[in-house]
């Protein structure tokens, strides 16, 4: 009689290498038998490091705090449940800029592993914050009840992120979220953001005044600081390299409609306690998905779902 054989957790042969995941010191590593890892502080469920075909893909400040005194600068800090400053008169008034996820203190859900095709394993690790979590003050600042289960997924050439977001209380709320994420480049003069041509924005640096995007292949080429409206999240935003029309980075997100383009630049780098060194903008650009333009009303009970996927290097 043939014995049964036993179904591996991963539906993949028990003796292949398995994605390893550690938790120490408040951050939680990962790693595929590939080579791929990501790291993921607690402190703001704060992506600090990504790295794939053999390198680093996100930007991390040298002079970041790590201590959970500030915000971190680089990664991807999670905004929620407002971006910017927040409106006056209104109900996240007194909530600091981009809100308290990425500063409060998550916890560590678990994680799971899948096959992602073609041989290629996945590891997901899901990150929780919910009201009885925060301080005090931020309780009192927004007294909603809400559930955050954030998932960061990693498999051979791609990072995914995704928030679900849960009215858990008696009363609708309403939300911003953006995926504040720093790529890392080798020269921001090298880059071009593509797929924005026709795209109404919202220019931060001029005083919040709306543009039609003309530029096929936006380059930076000083302080940038725009709010890209109502895209479709099917279509990805491509980060190339101009020298060799090469992509570097493709973003297609789900659910999230604006993109934040942000790059510093040397007087606003400088003026960053946190930010460092001075020249470091030349090696980041900030290309950040979300839906910031308007907010999300979610009604009592009701859950939200959005994410972006960053592949790299195509
Ligand atoms: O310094 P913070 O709070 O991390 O914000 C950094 C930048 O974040 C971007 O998303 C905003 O559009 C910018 O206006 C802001 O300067």
């Amino acid at each position: 009689m043939e014995r049964s054989k036993k179904p591996s957790a991963i539906g993949v042969g028990a003796s292949l290498p398995q994605p390893t995941v550690s938790a120490k010191h408040g951050i939680i590593e990962a790693s595929l038998p590939s080579g791929e890892s990501v790291a993921v502080y607690l402190y703001g469920a704060t992506v600090t490091s990504w790295k794939a075909n053999g390198q680093e893909q996100l930007f991390l400040s040298q002079k970041t705090h790590l201590d959970g005194s500030k915000p971190i600068r680089g990664g991807i800090p999670l905004v929620f449940p407002v971006f910017g400053p927040p409106p006056q008169n209104h109900v996240t008034s007194p909530l600091p800029q981009h809100g308290f996820a990425r500063n409060s203190t998550w916890e560590f859900l678990g994680k799971s592993s899948s096959e992602a095709g073609k041989g290629d394993l996945a590891v997901k690790l899901d990150f929780g914050l919910s009201h009885t979590m925060l301080s005090e003050e931020f309780r009192k600042a927004w007294p909603y009840e809400f559930g955050l289960v954030y998932s960061v997924t990693l498999t051979k050439g791609a990072l995914r992120t995704s928030l679900q977001v849960t009215n858990e209380g008696k009363e609708n709320f309403e939300f911003q979220v953006l995926m504040h994420t720093y790529l890392s480049v080798e020269d921001i003069s090298n880059i071009r953001v593509k797929n924005l041509e026709s795209k109404t924005y919202i220019d931060k640096t001029r005083n919040a005044t709306s543009h039609t995007e003309s530029s096929p292949a936006l380059a930076i080429t000083g302080e940038t600081d725009r709010v890209y409206q109502g895209l479709d999240p099917a279509t990805p935003i491509i980060v190339s390299s101009a020298s060799d029309d090469q992509p570097l980075f493709s973003i297609t997100r789900e659910a999230l409609t604006d993109i934040v383009v942000w790059n510093p630049w040397i007087e606003k780098a400088k003026g960053m306690a946190d930010f460092g060194p001075d020249e470091a903008y030349q090696n980041m650009i900030c290309v950040e998905a979300g839906s910031v333009s308007s907010w999300q009303t979610l009604e009592a009970g009701d859950s939200w779902e959005g994410g972006q996927s960053i592949k790299s290097r195509l």
